[in-house]
């Protein structure tokens, strides 16, 4: 019997929302006056300022208003929710998870770090035998792999000791560098415990930085397929206790072929082949999506996501759950907005109140099913590839357990094999209907966006204690490399024929499509306006020439002070 006590609430912040909306209001009577002003001013017969500056200036005002007006969708409805993880059902009833860890570089993301993403998500507090993690490794190298072996070998210490004392900080790496990490228990075993495990980690690191010293980072676009189910024994000298010989979640290790003359679709095609061989591995029905950067701050992620994925008036409609993208490398001034402050606390909050957030790379719980295209009609294998056995996983539920390290059969290690080939995607709909989709390099939000479109939602979940935590980018180079990335990869979206400002409306609500047009246009919309107004009025104020009236602007002032400066501020906001 379900229990008759939500697992979740949503709250509209209703005041938030009668300001928003006023603000909205009288925003647009300010943006009537300017245009008014300026469209006036072409009319006159004389005119003493240039009218190609004039135009420009109109144009960016134009092109500023139309993003500002885009952008109202995300103020119209914020909201905030609350879960209730005590009142899901008990252990066994539970649905199965698999989590997908991403890796590509060797170098720039040392395996230390991936490890301790890999430890993270094997001490998430869900039952061990529902808890599956693979690690795709784009690079290929022998290095992460033996990180594996090491990980899985130190997880044998690392998960009885967070179990038993109820550790938070799940990452051994940022548990053992907090100052005062749990030490409330005070008591002296604890103490012992402690210091034992953390002896055991010196080693464990150790281990895993001499590989890096001694090893070779393999050729990241050159090499065949590796799928390894890791299991590693316990060594003569190493004793465990009795009662902490716990069952340990299945760890799986990934690095799918790569061959120059075939396109590899980055993390968007390793995430289709976690997802294929997953499927025939474990097959979960859901996915807790990972970057290697970005590790589980805190065991309750998955059952706070099950809150929503259970909650029967919402399950069959939701696809993801998204948490916010949170950073531990932050100083307290954070000079490029490296928090992504309007993205995660004010337009996803937003988007929420709609039909969920935008799917944000990392940090979300995804329901399989929501990225197999409805194949009820279709030819199966035009659509998912020659492999029956991933055929077979589709109709079937989730086959409990039927790989470890053993009886990882030979025709199973053959299939996954078949399943991680780089030819394997060759005329089928992956990437283009099935999976991640290959569109835009910003696989996330394109992804999220077509499952919008298809009527799937999502939900936004912004616990107290951030459930996961990154590394952001710090350095201008690192962040101009990204902005640029994710800049073409939005653009790209905008200028598709999936452009949300068309394809959207008749496919979601208007409120929703403008979130999706703000977001794909905003890199291009704002290039003009920035160049303009950073450069034409202060050209004119040095020649003498009054770009806004004297008059004008001191009635704007006095009639809309808030206006005048919010209309600054919107600016500034996107640009820091
Ligand atoms: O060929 C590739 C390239 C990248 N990755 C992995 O993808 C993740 C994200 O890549 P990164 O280069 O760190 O990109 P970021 O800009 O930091 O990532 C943000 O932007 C991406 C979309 O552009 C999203 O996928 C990410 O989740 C989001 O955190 C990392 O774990 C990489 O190891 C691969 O697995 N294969
Ligand atoms: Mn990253």
């Amino acid at each position: 019997m379900d229990s008759p006590l939500p697992l979740h609430v949503c709250h509209v912040n209703n005041l938030s929302v009668i300001i928003n909306r006023l603000h909205a209001l009288l925003h647009c009577i300010a943006i009537g006056f300017l245009i008014y002003y300026r469209a006036s001013y072409l009319l006159q017969e004389t005119r003493a300022i240039p009218i190609i500056l004039w135009l420009l200036v109109f144009a960016s005002e134009l092109l500023l208003s139309f993003i500002w007006l885009l952008g109202r969708a995300y103020l119209w409805r914020p909201v905030s929710r609350t879960v209730f993880p005590e009142r899901l059902p008990e252990d066994d009833k539970l649905p199965a998870i698999d989590v997908f860890i991403c890796t590509a570089d060797p170098e720039k993301e040392p395996a230390i770090g991936v490890m301790n993403t890999v430890l993270s998500a094997m001490a998430l507090d869900y039952p061990v035998d529902k808890l599956h993690v693979y690690l795709s490794d784009d690079g290929g190298s022998p290095i992460t792999l033996h990180g594996m072996r090491e990980a899985c070998r130190f997880a044998k210490w690392w998960l009885p000791f967070c179990r038993r004392y109820g550790i938070k900080t799940i990452c051994p790496q940022a548990y053992f560098s907090e100052a005062d990490s749990d030490d409330y228990f005070g008591d002296s075993e604890f103490m012992v415990e402690k210091k034992k495990i953390k002896e055991k980690y010196e080693m464990f690191e150790e281990h895993v930085t001499k590989a890096v010293e001694d090893g070779e980072y393999g050729n990241s676009q050159n090499h065949s397929t590796i799928i390894e189910i890791i299991q590693e024994t316990f060594g003569e000298s190493e004793t465990i206790r009795q009662a902490d010989l716990v069952e340990m979640p299945l760890l799986v290790y990934v690095s799918r072929e790569k061959r120059p003359e075939h396109l590899h679709h980055f993390k968007a095609g390793a995430l289709n082949v976690l997802l294929r061989v997953s499927g025939v591995i474990s097959n979960s029905p859901y996915i807790l999506g990972l970057d290697c950067d970005m590790y589980c701050n805190d065991p309750t992620s998955a059952r706070q996501a099950m809150c929503f994925h259970l909650d029967p008036k919402i399950s069959s409609s939701l696809a993801f759950v998204q948490f916010p993208q949170k950073f531990h490398n932050i100083n307290k001034y954070d000079i490029y907005d490296g928090r992504f402050r309007s993205a995660y606390c004010v337009q996803w909050q937003g988007m929420d109140g709609l039909k969920g957030p935008v799917l944000s790379g990392t940090g979300y719980y995804i329901k399989r099913e929501s990225l197999y295209a409805d194949f009820t009609h279709t030819e199966l294998k035009d659509t998912f590839g020659k492999s029956n056995v991933l055929i077979n996983s589709l109709h079937q539920s989730y086959k409990q357990n039927n790989a470890n390290g053993e009886n990882f059969s030979n025709v199973l290690q053959e299939e996954t094999g078949v399943l991680a080939s780089c030819s394997y995607e060759h005329q089928t709909k992956w990437g283009e209907e099935v999976g991640i989709l290959y569109q835009s390099v910003s696989e996330d939000l394109f992804t999220g966006f077509i499952l919008h479109c298809k009527g799937w939602t999502s939900t936004y979940l912004t616990p107290f204690r951030p459930q996961f935590l990154g590394t952001s980018t710090t350095n201008l180079n690192d962040l101009l490399i990204q902005g640029t990335r994710w800049g073409s990869g939005l653009t790209d979206v905008g200028l598709s024929r999936f452009c949300p400002l068309l394809y959207g409306p008749s496919r979601m609500s208007l409120l929703q499509s403008m979130c999706y047009g703000e977001l794909s246009f905003f890199p291009l919309l704002y290039c003009l306006p920035l160049w303009c107004l950073a450069t034409l009025p202060q050209l004119c104020l040095l020649n003498g020439i009054s770009l806004y009236p004297e008059r004008f602007v001191n009635t704007c002032k006095r009639s809309f002070p808030l206006e005048v400066q919010s209309m600054h501020g919107e600016m500034s906001r996107e640009f820091g």
